[in-house]
């Protein structure tokens, strides 16, 4: 049986890795081998560079020639280290100061889930809802667009994504009952050439004559307002605060949208489209080609956004050109990414929501008993809200066909209450504890290898707390993952070995990567710094405090040779790393 495959454009040269996934299909696989499962035991330190920020870390740095690219959460401070010289030291350091307003307008930590590079220039959104590009060379703004207005509750933590000259980004504020929208922008001027809403009218969500779903009940007008009580659409969430993937054959961009506002179910009865859902778009126009939902009337926080996975996949003996995607519901969906029809769903965790798929509507089958009531406590349902896997974005191999994913254990006791909207405030309703599926001290968490056209795992490693960083997947026969209590592990892809370990100074949540330096060497590079919604784990024993630090490895800690230098500050402006605005 053959194993999958993918594009992996935009990928120049296998020594840079220019986007949060180092390609438009969303793989986070390198070609790179020179660390491999021989030698990665003599993995070991070789510099580290700290941003001074402590909310969660979530990106990935990015590399290009002869400079790595990191930006911090918030104050969203962006920096370009020389890899020319040990130590990396800084070559720039740009400051954009967004409003501290959004500190509190973020539901999840003020973080920032990554960024892009593109045409001389790296682009980032603020958490203040703007989105800026600075120049590669100079650390100059280039240009600064505001989507949005912070203090109605609209932040932004998605990843810029660069392709076809245009910018993609999304919005945040799904629990406060904002309208979710992704737009894009011209990526020379920071113009904004269209935005898409999830929710509301075909107008309002660019639904036109191309739009084709797959599924009937899919079909129709207006159905962003239908499938709501009247007035309830307009702040029916729906936003974007994921991963974007690019099929350059088609010319379609994919994205998924958040729960429902408000979270709490039974003032909005209907299938609230098009919250927890996929979007294809038409990258130039943003004209909706298909949709389809992950979670009908989501009750349970479900969210869509996790990542769209872009592999072509033998599935029942017919090559097809698919989107892979592990949605917090607990179903490992396989969609044709051409209509929208499911091909394959099976749960990669524990669950208990729903009895099974049907494949005919394309509707997973809820169990009423877990439908939650006004006023009335479930005593557990799961996954919990956060799902049996959040944002943290899985890594694909083409050597073993796998796709590797950190993954919880968990489930919730659930209450609701019903909530009114108030602009800027949480609109929510939804209150929970949550616990391990096993019992007060069991596991949180576990990493799955997934094979995605057998639809089932073909090892997972236990772990204790949940597994929130993203994985990379090397052609050393590596997977790279971290914990949230700052183990960083190298694991054999084939078989879930570990083959290395180290303890970083706080918890990872980020995303690894690997790049081959200007000396001709191999890296791997990790930030440590624990956040976002991993924090719901504080209090428990062994959850580490917060941290700033990337840490960059390579085999026995080689790295440039050289004298240390400082380098030169533009306008004499000396770089912070204690930033001020965060949180100690
Ligand atoms: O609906 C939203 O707008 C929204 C935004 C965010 C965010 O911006 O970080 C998260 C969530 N929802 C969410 O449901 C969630 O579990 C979550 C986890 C994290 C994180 O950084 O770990 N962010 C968010």
């Amino acid at each position: 049986m053959p194993h999958g495959t993918f594009n992996p454009a935009p990928r120049k040269s296998s020594g840079d890795w220019t986007s949060q996934a180092g390609d438009f299909a969303n793989s986070r696989y390198s070609e790179l081998s020179d660390i491999n499962e021989k030698n990665v035991d003599q993995l070991k330190v070789a510099w580290t560079f700290s941003d001074g920020a402590l909310y969660g870390h979530e990106g990935a740095p990015l590399v290009q020639g002869d400079t790595m690219y990191v930006v911090s959460p918030f104050p969203n401070r962006s920096y370009a280290l020389d890899l020319t010289k040990p130590g990396a030291p800084i070559k720039w350091m740009y400051s954009p100061n967004p409003s501290p307003m959004a500190i509190g307008k973020a539901c999840c930590d003020a973080v920032l889930r990554g960024w892009a590079i593109g045409d001389g220039k790296l682009v980032y959104s603020l958490l203040d809802a703007h989105v800026v590009a600075v120049d590669l060379k100079t650390g100059k703004e280039v240009w600064r667009t505001e989507m949005a207005d912070v203090s109605k509750g609209v932040t932004m933590t998605s990843s810029a994504f660069i392709a076809d000259g245009k910018v993609f980004v999304g919005n945040s504020g799904g629990e406060l009952g904002v309208s979710g929208w992704a737009a894009a922008l011209d990526l020379a001027t920071g113009k904004e050439l269209w935005r898409a809403y999830s929710v509301g009218d075909d107008e309002h969500t660019l639904i036109g004559d191309r739009y084709k779903p797959f599924y009937p009940h899919l079909k129709g007008e207006d159905l962003g307002l239908k499938t709501w009580p009247k007035g309830m659409a307009q702040h029916g969430a729906g936003a974007v605060w994921g991963f974007f993937s690019y099929d350059p054959e088609t010319n379609l961009i994919f994205y998924g949208t958040s729960n429902p506002g408000p979270r709490v179910p039974v003032q909005r009865p209907g299938d609230n489209l098009f919250s927890s859902a996929v979007f294809a778009r038409d990258a130039d126009t943003g004209e909706a080609v298909w949709a389809y939902q992950f979670t009908p009337h989501d009750q349970w926080d479900y969210d869509g956004v996790n990542e769209m996975m872009l592999l072509d996949l033998p599935i029942n003996g017919k090559m097809r050109k698919t989107i892979v995607h592990f949605d917090r519901n607990t179903y490992a969906y396989v969609l044709d990414r051409e209509t929208g029809e499911v091909l394959k769903a099976d749960n990669f965790a524990y669950q208990n929501w729903s009895t099974g798929f049907d494949y005919e509507t394309g509707r997973p089958i809820v169990d009423p008993a877990m439908e939650p009531k006004p006023e009335k406590t479930l005593d557990r349902i799961c996954p919990p809200d956060i799902g049996q896997k959040d944002w943290e974005p899985p890594a694909y191999s083409p050597q073993t066909g796998l796709v590797y994913l950190g993954a919880f254990n968990i489930c919730m006791k659930l209450t609701n209450h019903k909530v009114s909207y108030i602009a800027g405030t949480p609109y929510d309703g939804m209150e929970m504890e949550r616990f391990s599926v096993d019992g007060p001290d069991g596991d949180w968490g576990q990493f799955i290898a997934w094979d995605p056209i057998e639809g089932h795992a073909a090892w997972r490693i236990p772990e204790k707390f949940m597994v929130m960083s993203g994985a990379l997947a090397t052609a050393g026969h590596l997977v790279f993952y971290g914990t949230s209590d700052g183990w960083f592990r190298a694991v054999d892809a084939r078989n879930g070995k570990v083959l290395w370990q180290q303890k970083l100074s706080s918890g990872i949540i980020g995303q690894p990567m690997t790049y081959r330096g200007p000396d001709g060497v191999q890296y791997i590079a990790i930030a440590s710094g624990v956040g976002g919604a991993a924090g719901v784990q504080a209090g428990r024993d062994g959850y580490p405090p917060r941290g700033s630090t990337l840490y960059v490895f390579s085999l026995n800690g080689k790295q440039v040779e050289g004298t240390h230098s400082s380098a030169a500050h533009p306008e004499g402006e000396a770089p912070q790393q204690g930033a001020p605005g965060s949180r100690g």
